[in-house]
């Protein structure tokens, strides 16, 4: 397999137009992209990703041909794609994806993409054999199912009376299995083998037919499911091979097999129930289209977090069957393209927005693409290297003994790098191992301990962010439900480091046993045979060459008899061969010390590969002993969690009891609380009311009094009553004047309570929905924060409704206590007394006014253990602080203000 190279997913935004009820509720754009840019800006934020499409940005059309056709190329060499969207329900993505059965969308990217590849193969097919298979499968409340099952699809009626698909309960949920080299697949799913446009086409409408749809308030055709079409394309390509001696082509053919897999996925919107309007069933889906949702954003966020990435971080893919997945899709094999499809409306900035950061994220991570041979198709290669070694090797004995040994010797030295590494690895590994075990012991020493780990750590504030963001789509967060978050992490951890594990040591396993294939077995074997057959061959020679030499010197003795001058030549001739054939032979003699040599070297090679095959079997025995490990693991969580589920449950239905007790609580309060400060505001209107009517007579009187010169009667004689009943009226005056004033510091009081209660149940609401609402209050209002949100709702619209009531009781008093101040102005000093004019006047008055004050005492006396005017309905501790209404002052401000006034004629009365 190639090397990989680092390369980041891609992002691009799909901004599409306004739709049906957008345009009648006459929402506006709150979206706008930056001329020429791939930039968006929403609100105050901005963001740059790869391409932005529709509303001003690059026409939607260009999409496929600028983001995903590279990805089709990329098919054809051999590497895994992509194509993901995501955004809120209701933003287009099944329109972009073109899964959708309403719009006939041909636009869409999967038809874009299957007439591409058919054009391709049309046109590759003369050098390359095609084979394509589809597979649809849908992640439905958590459970895979398979889209291309031919068995019929359910219907199902809802309350609200919309027909909904639904997998049949009868067809098992597909089990996602992951081989040893961490490859995820589907046990059992459809795999349909295609040839033409048209069947394909076929195998994605009958799949989009079959998905789980359903009518919610932002969508009436919602997916209720995430979906996975995915594409596998293989190919066989027919390639000349290439002499390793002289680099020139071989006349052989050599085959190479790529195969790739085009993953689009459609997945479900995010929603938030409130919005949506889902209950029931519609709600149970959201939570789980949310979870998955909330799952590949903490995927996102840690593949994307560089430094965390480079310090090994655990990625959370176990967390959801979507991310598992999607694993290879992100951070893996795989080039990925995301498609962030928003609405341009003002009315889902907020999810505009959530979707924008959750894209700006995913731009950070890194995916490794390689080609994917298959494993056939590489250890053809391998054989073919091996063909091309043996074929040198061939050489080098052709070229003679010294080469051979060289060769022998590299291999001899790479053989113990090779063994020197294992060894290393193999420590390593042991290592390793040992601190899991210590690891694993602390986890089940406690809590406490599991808290040591920095992993650990990290998985907990993973799980403290996770949780918070479920706060804000699952608003009725349970009690102890944090428990089982950290348990479940805790045991997702565990399995995915012994999953590790356990895919290091079959990684390992086939390394050791690919090496000692190339050590030991029936290359050993032959390459001992060989030498044996050399050798073997040498001592021929040798025997010839000895024999050739002994004929040699019979035949000089038997020639003996000839001339002298003959025999003298041949003699020489034959030295001359003698010296030839004893040359030869100690050449054979090297050559066969030599092999031995290379005997002795091989024998320590297969030392080597003996001990190669005890570590294989130690391997082995610990790979048994992990499997084993995760299986007890798995079933021991497998019964903590149902007894945890079972106990939650409980607890639940106390807490809704809870619940619905203290909501009719509320409502009671909101009721009295509303209907003393009625009483309240009628009271002080009353009062205002007269303080009116009596400043109005007062003027009347003024405009008579001048008339009449100053109160006397026209004969001239002061009329006694007439001073009376003036008195009279000028302390009603300023009794209601004294009464509207009181009114109006408890109305001012109950307001400014009123607000407070207001100011911070809306914070708290915010807080709520931006997801980090305090966990504690110091102020006493801890209650508030224990509201549910409909609760708080109700609150609030009661609390706002009291205000509006009291703002207006003080509107009209201030009025009439801003006329009576004016009045009084006009009145100061002895122009107030200019009624009196002589001392006997004033006596009279005098009396009158302690009679006055006798009688008023005694109706206050009377009054007393009635006079609860403001009467306090509300004392259970609850609401606003109503102590305000309380009565506080026993003794009648009315009184008060006689006395004052007495006091003041006299001293008036004196200085005249
Ligand atoms: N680019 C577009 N142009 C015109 N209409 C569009 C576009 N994108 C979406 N729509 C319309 O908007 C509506 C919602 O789109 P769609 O069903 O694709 O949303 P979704 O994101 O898949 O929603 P859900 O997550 O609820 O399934 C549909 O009626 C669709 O026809």
């Amino acid at each position: 397999m190639e090397a990989a190279e680092n390369c980041s997913v891609k992002v691009a935004v799909h901004i599409r137009p306004f739709i049906g009820d957008e345009r009648t509720q006459g929402c506006k754009e709150c979206v706008t992209v930056t001329t020429g840019k791939p930039q968006v800006q929403i609100g105050t934020h901005s963001f740059t990703f790869d391409q932005v499409y529709g509303n001003d940005g690059s026409p939607s059309s260009s999409m496929f041909k600028e983001c995903v056709a590279p990805l089709v190329d990329g098919l054809f060499q051999g590497y895994n794609a992509t194509v993901l969207a995501y955004g809120q329900t209701g933003s287009g993505k099944t329109y972009t994806m073109g899964t959708s059965t309403k719009d006939d969308c041909q636009t869409g990217l999967i038809p874009q993409v299957m007439n591409e590849l058919f054009k391709k193969i049309e046109t590759l097919k003369r050098q390359t054999e095609f084979q394509l298979h589809v597979s649809f499968i849908e992640i439905l409340r958590e459970e895979v199912r398979d889209l291309l099952n031919s068995e019929p699809v359910g219907k199902l009626v809802t309350p609200k009376g919309n027909a909904v698909k639904t997998a049949v309960p009868g067809r098992p949920p597909l089990q996602i299995r992951e081989s040893s080299n961490g490859i995820i697949t589907l046990a059992g799913s459809t795999e349909v083998a295609v040839s033409t446009l048209q069947e394909m086409a076929t195998c994605l409408e009958h799949g989009s037919i079959s998905r789980s749809t359903g009518s919610t308030n932002m969508n009436n055709q919602s997916s209720r499911s995430h979906a996975i079409f995915t594409i596998t394309l293989e190919q066989m390509h027919k390639t000349q091979s290439i002499s390793a001696v002289n680099n020139t082509p071989d006349e052989g053919m050599s085959e190479e097999y790529l195969c790739a897999k085009l993953h689009l996925v459609d997945l479900a919107g995010s929603e938030r129930a409130k919005r949506t309007g889902s209950d029931g069933l519609r709600l149970k889906e959201a939570i789980h289209i949310n979870r998955g949702l909330l799952a590949l954003g903490n995927v996102i966020s840690a593949l994307g977090n560089e430094k965390k990435r480079k310090e090994g971080m655990h990625v959370p893919y176990r967390d959801s069957k979507l991310t598992r997945l999607l694993q290879d899709s992100l951070g893996g094999n795989s080039k990925t393209v995301m498609i962030a499809c928003i609405s341009p409306a003002d009315v889902n900035a907020e999810e505009s927005l959530n979707t924008l950061k959750y894209a700006n994220r995913a731009r950070n991570i890194q995916n490794k693409p390689v080609v994917n041979r298959d494993l056939i198709s590489t250890e053809m290669q391998k054989m073919c290297q091996q063909l091309q070694y043996l074929r040198a090797e061939l050489c080098a004995h052709v070229g003679g003994p010294t080469s051979d040994i060289q060769v022998l010797k590299e291999r001899i030295t790479w053989l113990e790098a090779t063994n020197e590494d294992l060894r290393r690895e193999l420590h390593e590994y042991c290592s390793r191992r040992a601190v899991l075990e210590c690891c694993e012991s602390g986890a089940q020493d406690g809590h406490a301990c599991f808290m040591k780990s920095d992993v650990h750590k990290r998985a907990f504030q993973s799980m403290d962010s996770s949780y918070c963001q479920m706060d804000e789509v699952v608003s009725d967060e349970k009690p102890g439900e944090s428990d089982v978050v950290a348990k479940e992490l805790e045991h997702a951890l565990r399995q995915n480091t012994m999953d590790r594990e356990l895919n290091e040591l079959n990684k390992h396993l086939e390394q050791k046993e690919s090496e000692m294939k190339l050590v030991g077995g029936a290359d050993t074997e032959a390459l001992k045979q060989h030498f044996q057959k050399k050798f073997m061959e040498l001592e021929e020679e040798k025997r010839i060459v000895q024999q050739d030499r002994d004929r040699f010197l019979a035949a000089v003795e038997n020639h003996a008899a000839n001339s002298d001058a003959q025999r003298q030549k041949r003699q020489e001739i034959n030295v001359q061969k003698i010296k030839a054939l004893e040359a030869q032979i100690s050449d054979v003699k090297k050559k066969q010390e030599n092999q031995v040599e290379l005997l002795k070297q091989k024998k320590r090679s297969d030392a080597a590969a003996k001990r190669l095959q005890a570590e294989i079997q130690y391997i082995k025995a610990q790979k048994v002993q992990l499997q084993r490990k995760i299986k007890q693991e798995a079933e021991q969580f497998r019964q903590w969690k149902a007894s945890r589920e079972k106990e939650l449950l409980q607890q639940l239905r106390k807490e809704g009891r809870r619940n619905e007790y203290e909501r009719h609580k509320l409502e009671a309060l909101n009721q009295r609380q509303k209907m003393v400060l009625q009483r309240k505001t009628e009271e002080a209107t009353i009062a205002t009311k007269r303080l009116k009517e009596l400043l109005e007579a007062h003027k009347c009187s003024v405009r008579d009094n001048s008339v009449n010169h100053n109160g006397h009667t026209p004969n001239g004689q002061r009329n006694e009553k007439s001073l009376q009943k003036w008195v009279d009226h000028e302390l009603e005056v300023m009794v209601k004047v004294c009464e509207v004033r009181f009114e109006y510091e408890k109305q001012i009081q109950v307001q400014s309570a009123l607000a407070e209660e207001l100011t911070l149940l809306k914070e708290v609401d915010q807080l709520s929905l931006n997801g980090d609402i305090p966990h504690r209050v110091n102020n006493g209002h801890s209650r508030l924060l224990s509201m549910s949100p409909n609760a708080r709702m109700e609150r609030i619209a009661s609390l706002e409704y009291m205000l509006s009531m009291s703002t207006n009781a003080l509107k009209a008093m201030v009025s009439q206590l801003s006329d009576a101040e004016e009045r009084e102005c006009g009145l100061v000093g002895r122009r107030k007394w200019n009624q009196v004019h002589s001392l006997s006047e004033a006596k009279s008055l005098l009396q009158y006014l302690f009679n006055a004050t006798a009688e008023s005492s005694r109706d206050i006396m009377c009054a007393d253990g009635t006079s609860g005017t403001f009467v306090n309905a509300e004392r259970n501790g609850h609401g606003t602080d109503w102590k305000t209404l309380e009565v506080e002052e026993k003794s009648s401000p009315v009184a008060t203000s006689i006395q004052m006034e007495v006091a003041e004629a006299m001293e008036t009365l004196r200085m005249d």
